[in-house]
């Protein structure tokens, strides 16, 4: 195992805190004026994704002192610890291996002495034989005819993965399956769903690490039960349903046949299963050729950021300008901002697998950290979000750092909609940048005639400070290679500040425990006694409940 090392007791850490205090005085507009080439020394290419940071409040001897804290960190020795199967999982005594899922190397990946790639492809090979299967009418439903619907049952990371993909991906989606999503507990989803579906025509995919989520297992008996109103014969369920899981036991006793089980392992992590046999729902959909593909994106990502050194190595720099305002500007929060219609999951998805994974104040030493850890990572699609929420990253009285993320060429070339989007894209970080001088305003406000006494009243409101940072990543198209490498890239970015933070990247302890609290108070809301067992406020409101359904 890597060493544990407390951030803040590096030499990097007050340097940083040091430089902070000038750069918060400092100003992009001057340090852009200042170097012509702080582009080209800003920014990286990765096959077909530019990413620009130039943006930044940051300066070469910030980089290299927030590159200095990486090294310090142990980074790299995190990154062949990761690469190496060591149980870095610690507090569930567990390696974490999701790149084990996309590596095609051919050359082992040994975990307790096994390789666990042959079960890897294995289970890929079982995954492309489905696929082709569902897709050449091979296999049929109970009533002879083909699956033209998909249903994947799941939450988490046993949904939004295949959620934002397949949407990501919709233009690649011509095998003729509808995929639909079914994750929340509430009733509505499952039964709104079953409305646009027929039980001869639907295959349901069980997907769940673990086989014991309550909303999962709830929702996948809804769908047992309306399925076997129309097929009768449970031995029909053979053909309309399949499990994607870790736990063969569970799967069999739900009624699915262990041949339909599509396995993973424990050694991946639900926000990180995309890649696993939880992207089987992506397979039927786009084909399983662009879910392979999609793999090799996020390979050569991993191939990349093993072997790149850190001044050059995207993820590692996304991670250091993240923590950088994280920790010295007590910024808190990051926006993902998509210029891509079909994206429009993305930021939901890296909620999770952002705060999920670093959402936490316990250090590797079991200690309770003294600095900030992950930050709150939202966002939706541009142009939406400009006419949402962009008023408070232009002029609110925090900073949000915010990624920039568009394709050059769009699936949908209509008319000019593609520029239009894009002189957004490129208009708004130059505007996050730039702001507006109040000379600018003044001289704008003199152009449209106001007089003295108005331009003096409005000036104040107009004025932006700019210097508001963002990342800029331009991909040439989302295909299935470019998308598996975009989500990779942010995934090793989540790694680095994880190890940097010293924190455990990979368990989720907080959310476990939401689970096991909903299963107490289940069996008290199944009767109409009134509870007292609570606090006031939860007794009051559970009483409340039981009285306004009698
Ligand atoms: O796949 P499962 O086991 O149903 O878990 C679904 C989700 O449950 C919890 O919210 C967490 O543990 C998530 O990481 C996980 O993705």
């Amino acid at each position: 195992m890597f060493p544990s090392i407390n951030p803040t007791t590096t030499k990097a850490w007050p340097k940083l805190q040091q430089q902070a205090a000038t750069m918060k005085q400092a100003s992009l507009r001057t340090l852009f004026a200042e170097d012509p080439q702080r582009f080209a020394k800003f920014s990286l290419q990765f096959e077909d994704i530019l990413f620009d940071y130039s943006k930044n409040l940051i300066t070469q001897e910030t980089l290299d002192t927030l590159l200095a804290l990486a090294v310090e960190s142990n980074v790299k020795a995190a990154i062949d610890a990761m690469f190496g199967a060591e149980k870095i999982n610690a507090t569930e005594n567990r390696a974490v291996l999701h790149t084990a899922l996309r590596n095609f190397s051919g050359k082992p990946v040994l975990l307790d002495g096994k390789d666990v790639l042959q079960d890897v492809h294995a289970v890929l090979g079982k995954m492309k034989k489905f696929c082709e299967n569902i897709h050449s009418h091979k296999w049929l439903g109970y009533t002879g005819k083909p699956i033209k619907y998909v249903v994947n049952i799941g939450i988490g990371g046993s949904d939004l993965g295949p959620v934002m993909v397949t949407e990501a991906l919709k233009a690649y989606a011509n095998k003729g399956i509808t995929p639909f999503f079914v994750s929340n507990v509430d009733g509505t989803h499952i039964v709104e769903t079953l409305k646009k579906v027929t039980p001869e025509e639907t295959l349901f995919l069980v997907a769940s690490k673990t086989f014991t989520t309550q909303e999962t297992m709830t929702n996948a008996n809804t769908a047992r039960e309306w399925f076997l109103q129309s097929a009768k014969d449970p031995a029909h369920i053979a053909k309309h349903f399949a499990a994607l899981s870790t736990n063969e036991k569970d799967v069999t006793a739900f009624g699915i046949d262990p041949a339909n089980m599509f396995e993973f392992w424990d050694w991946v992590g639900g926000r990180y299963s995309l890649w696993s046999a939880i992207g089987l729902s992506i397979a039927l959909t786009v084909g399983y050729d662009n879910f392979e593909a999609l793999l090799k994106g996020a390979e050569a990502v991993d191939n990349y950021f093993k072997t790149t050194p850190f001044e050059k190595n995207i993820p590692v720099i996304m991670a250091l300008v993240g923590l950088w305002y994280g920790n010295f500007f007590g910024t808190g929060t990051e926006a993902i901002l998509p210029y891509d219609q079909y994206m429009h999951r993305f930021a939901a998805y890296f909620q999770q697998g952002n705060m999920e994974s670093n959402g936490k104040y316990v250090d590797r030493n079991g200690h309770s950290v003294t600095y900030e850890t992950g930050p709150i990572v939202w966002g939706e699609p541009g142009t939406n979000g400009q006419h949402a929420f962009y008023q408070l990253i232009h002029q609110g009285t925090r900073i949000v750092p915010a990624d920039f993320i568009a394709p050059a060429i769009s699936h949908n070339p209509v008319g000019d909609h593609h520029i239009k989007l894009m002189s957004n894209f490129f208009a708004q970080t130059e505007a996050l940048m730039n702001g507006k001088t109040e000379d600018e305003v003044r001289a704008e406000l003199v152009k449209s005639g106001k007089s003295e006494a108005e331009i003096k009243e409005l000036l104040p409101y107009k004025v932006f400070t700019g210097n508001r940072p963002t990342n800029s990543f331009l991909v040439k198209e989302i295909t299935p290679r470019s998308l598996g490498s975009l989500i990779a890239l942010y995934e090793h970015k989540i790694f680095v500040q994880g190890v940097i933070w010293n924190i455990y990247t990979f368990d989720q302890w907080g959310v476990e425990l939401g689970k096991q609290l909903a299963g107490r108070i289940l069996p008290e809301l199944q009767n109409n006694t009134p509870v007292t067992n609570h606090d006031s406020s939860t007794n009051g409101l559970i009483n409340a409940f039981k009285q306004l359904r009698k």
